[in-house]
């Protein structure tokens, strides 16, 4: 079968940023500014994965051990210190809310601006436009600029412009729970339509019941590493500290 995606080996650092005291930097400022005063940390430790075209894929783990860092790197906003990162196929999905939104337009146009970030032409937003805001059931308020919708608003407008553009391989943060629950459904049952046609799948979610609904295999992540890499219920199991 092909891949879909195709990580391998990335690490990423990041800064601890922790306020010094005005002694250790005058310290360190004297002994001419030796060695750093920032401390660097792992996000993500050499991390490897390769996912198949129609798996779904559900990325787990305590806060902090880098699963949205992961997804930013799948995406390709965010990008390694090492290692590469592929993918097959037009990628979409929800990463973060409001990202591509720009707040001083309103839903309408911005729906045009995200569509076309995600490599759709104006005719194919043309064509799709009216079942766009029909799936968001923003109604009214696709004139309003969107600097003034609540969270939940923008979620529903960006979901529903992402799975519009009929991507090949979709990613979904943990944003899903700033929907409304009727609206959660209704995300839900599309990302299990997406993955019922062979779409890709990679989820980011604590909602383990949930995961373990649309998902077939688990990727537990500790401290930027993949320590599981199984079955979604054994991952899940894994997690909640069961046997495998
Ligand atoms: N842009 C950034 N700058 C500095 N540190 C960051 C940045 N993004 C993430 N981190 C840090 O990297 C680590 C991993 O973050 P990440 O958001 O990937 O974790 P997560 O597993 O998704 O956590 P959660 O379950 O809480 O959402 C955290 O310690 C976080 O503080």
């Amino acid at each position: 079968m092909t891949t879909a995606i195709e990580v391998h080996g990335i690490s990423k650092q990041f800064v601890l940023r922790h306020t010094r005291s005005i002694k250790e930097a005058f310290v360190w400022l004297v002994k001419g500014r030796k060695g750093d005063l920032s401390q660097k940390f792992h996000a993500l430790d050499n991390v490897s994965l390769e996912v198949r075209q129609g798996e779904s894929v559900a990325l787990l783990g305590l806060n902090g051990s880098g699963k949205s860092t992961l997804l930013k790197h799948i995406s390709g906003v965010m990008l390694p210190d090492d290692g590469t990162v592929r993918t097959r196929g037009r990628v979409a999905g929800l990463i973060e809310v409001g990202a591509g939104f720009h707040p001083d337009l309103s839903g309408r146009d911005n729906v045009y601006l995200n569509g076309a970030i995600l490599g759709m032409t104006e005719q194919q937003i043309d064509d799709l436009f009216e079942s766009i805001v029909e799936f968001s059931e923003i109604g009214q308020f696709i004139d309003t600029e969107v600097k003034f919708y609540s969270s939940g608003m923008y979620l529903r407008l960006a979901f529903s412009v992402a799975v519009h553009t009929n991507p090949e391989v979709f990613l979904v943060d943990e944003i899903l729970a700033v929907g409304d629950e009727p609206f959660q459904r209704k995300c839900i049952a599309k990302i299990m339509e997406l993955a019922a046609a062979g779409k890709t799948l990679v989820v980011v979610s604590h909602d383990l019941d949930l995961v373990a609904q649309v998902c077939e295999r688990g990727v537990i992540l500790e401290h930027g590493k993949i320590v599981f890499d199984g079955e979604v219920h054994d991952a899940v199991a894994h997690l909640r500290g069961g046997s495998i």
